[in-house]
């Protein structure tokens, strides 16, 4: 689901595409030391980037995805639709006519990073043997690949969700490389509700026979362990009030129930039907070992870790801080975020989205974020 900024939000005439702009690259950062102890060998962190470094290397802006999104952004050479098309591109508010634009794929993940799918040392797939990763070693290899790419510092970090966890230990490991952060529908640590639904989705990967323990590459992948955690997190994404009005309690009935586990006498509710679709298609798409690892370092973030208490964590960053929440999240509520917001040095507000959609809105709404991003810092001055 897509929405185009209106007309009165595209501006001027833009340069010609640079031919990478929105192409997936992969660059090579060598050994990784992790911070619960051991290594990564070899790391790889996909990337794509738009638009242009400018001379004095002031106008790069990192975007970083959630759980199981990737690192196409925004449309480039190729064309093919971005995930925040509405927000970054030339005449958007994240203008890539004028700002260097980078996103990278967390570590761990499945589009392109070092992942349970990567070849191990012995060439093997990691599978089982994947280390555990917390949201700081994936922030740890984006501030290598920024290095590699020149950017010294970031005129700002943004992320929603997952990106927005990233984006806060960006300004706490590195305040002196982040001018502006915005976390969007994220929290300064996982809940215990969070944990638990993270855990939920883990078991169910790990309970499909499928599963093997992690190394079952080469054979046929847990899709079912993996629908259900889809299942289980899409429901947390949405609200009630949204799941009610398209759904409600109306039968599927144009279809046959091709293998789907119901008694004879009854059909599908459409809002089953829905959430097995949901679940095919991330089935379809991700790699199971990787949605555990990237869940399972979802549930480690914590911007307080071994920093003292919230405030005196979030004391020792000096980046501009935006925040936002969707007002119907019932995963990461507003609540969660006022309380960051509270922590956080200075006075910063709290922007609400309104959406009957729940999480996802940060994904869905872009809309509303835009000019209350663009007032916050996308104005000209770098
Ligand atoms: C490499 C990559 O592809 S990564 C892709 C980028 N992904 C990300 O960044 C992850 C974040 N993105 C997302 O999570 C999602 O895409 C969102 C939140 C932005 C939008 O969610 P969507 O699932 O597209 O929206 P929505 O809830 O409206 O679902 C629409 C889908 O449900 C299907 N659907 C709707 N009602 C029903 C039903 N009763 N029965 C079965 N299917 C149904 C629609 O046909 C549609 O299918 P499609 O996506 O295959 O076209
Ligand atoms: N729909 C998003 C939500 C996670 O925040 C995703 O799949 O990444």
């Amino acid at each position: 689901m897509t929405t185009h900024p209106p007309a009165q939000l595209q501006r001027g005439s833009h340069r010609a595409r640079a031919p990478q702009d929105g192409q997936l690259r992969t660059a090579q950062l060598g050994p990784l030391a992790l911070e619960t102890g051991g290594e990564l060998p070899e790391v790889e962190l996909a990337f794509e980037t738009w638009g242009e470094l400018n001379s004095d290397a002031s106008n790069a802006v990192l975007v970083l995805h959630a759980l199981t999104g990737s690192t196409h952004v925004a449309r480039g050479a190729t064309g093919e639709e971005g995930w925040w098309d509405t927000l970054v591109g030339p005449g958007r508010t994240v203008d890539t006519d004028e700002y260097f634009v980078v996103s990278g794929n967390m570590l761990g993940g499945c589009y392109g990073s070092t992942g349970p799918a990567s070849p191990a040392p012995d060439g093997r797939p990691w599978g089982s043997r994947f280390p555990f990763i917390t949201i700081r070693d994936s922030v740890r290899a984006e501030a290598l690949l920024a290095d590699q790419l020149g950017v010294r510092s970031w005129h700002s970090v943004l992320g929603g969700s997952m990106g927005g966890a990233r984006a806060l230990e960006w300004a706490l490991l590195y305040p002196e490389r982040v001018r502006r952060c915005a976390v969007i529908a994220c929290t300064a640590a996982s809940s215990a509700e969070q944990i638990a639904f993270a855990q939920a989705q883990v078991q169910a990967i790990r309970l499909d026979p499928a599963y093997r323990g992690g190394d079952y590459y080469g054979g046929p992948p847990p899709s079912s362990g993996l629908g259900l955690a889809r299942r289980i997190a899409h429901i947390t994404y949405r609200s009630e009030p949204e799941l009610h009005a398209r759904f409600g309690r109306s039968e599927q009935g144009d279809e046959q129930v091709l293998g789907a586990v119901l008694p004879a006498e009854r059909g599908r509710y459409r809002v089953e039907s829905y959430l097995d679709h949901q679940a095919a298609k991330l089935a379809g798409r991700f790699d199971a070992n990787s949605y555990v690892v990237l869940t399972e370092a979802l549930m480690s973030h914590d911007a307080a870790r071994g920093r003292g208490s919230l405030s005196e964590a979030l004391a020792g960053a000096s980046a501009d801080f935006f925040v936002a929440a969707v007002d119907t999240d019932r995963l990461y509520v507003p609540e969660q975020s006022r309380q960051l917001a509270a922590a956080l040095p200075g006075t910063v507000p709290v922007h609400l989205i309104h959406s009957v959609m729940g999480h996802d809105a940060f994904l869905t709404e872009i809309l509303q974020l835009d000019g209350a991003l663009r007032a916050a810092f996308f104005g000209r001055a770098q």
